[in-house]
């Protein structure tokens, strides 16, 4: 358990830091928070993101307070379970082509669709479900949003020479890339203050 509440709370830690590293307190260089409404590929990509290389494999077990049978399964009391998140988001029953990033899959009509309390029915989880959900879900996908929204209004991004990308994931204190990305980053702020 300590170790999860590590993982939530570095997490929190890092969305605290990119918000003060992304605020230079000159508002009209940010693209306003509100915009983000309008750009649901942005959305999309978030999700999709979260979908196809989750930050853990497993969100906090849970401890069953009454003996249940769950499709043929007897769990019986006090029985602690875990969710297995990466999974649930690459079932090929539930999801087309899972492996691929697409985040397409995302938009219906130009919006994005997608229950993250998952009221209509499960089809992934990052931020658990039911009652003990996520209470900071909204912010983290507004903060994740604004992130990368910055991180593309700020720079341009180009593979490094002889490097090809490769989202092999290992698994650190959290999922992270096998072999780190290798970016040439330059700044866009002349295109953005002309
Ligand atoms: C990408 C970012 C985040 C992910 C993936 C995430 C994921 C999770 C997960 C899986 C749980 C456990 C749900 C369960 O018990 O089944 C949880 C709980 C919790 N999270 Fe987050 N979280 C994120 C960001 C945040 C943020 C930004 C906040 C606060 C501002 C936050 C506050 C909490 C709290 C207070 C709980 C405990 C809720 C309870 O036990 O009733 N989380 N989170």
């Amino acid at each position: 358990m300590d170790t999860w509440f590590l993982i939530l709370a570095s997490l929190c830690l890092a969305i605290i830091i990119t918000s003060l590293m992304f605020y230079n307190g000159d508002s009209k260089k940010l693209p306003p928070g509100h915009h983000l409404k309008k750009i649901p590929y942005l959305k999309a990509v978030v999700l999709e993101e979260l979908r196809r290389h989750p930050p853990a494999h497993l969100v906090l077990p849970h401890r069953v307070t009454e003996q249940v049978e769950l499709q043929g399964y007897m769990i019986p009391k006090g029985a602690t379970i875990n969710f297995m998140v990466a999974e649930m988001g690459w079932d090929p029953e539930v999801w087309e082509e899972p492996m691929e990033f697409k985040p397409e899959r995302f938009l219906v009509n130009d919006g994005v669709v997608f229950d993250i309390g998952g009221s209509k029915g499960i089809k992934m989880m990052h931020f658990g479900a039911g009652r003990r959900i996520c209470p900071g879900a909204d912010l983290a996908l507004l903060h994740l949003e604004y992130f990368v929204a910055n991180l593309i209004w700020y720079f341009h991004w180009s593979v490094a020479d002889g490097y090809h990308v490769d989202l092999t994931e290992k698994v650190k204190f959290t999922v992270v890339m096998k072999n780190p990305l290798q970016a040439k980053i330059s700044s866009r702020a002349k295109m953005i203050t002309t």
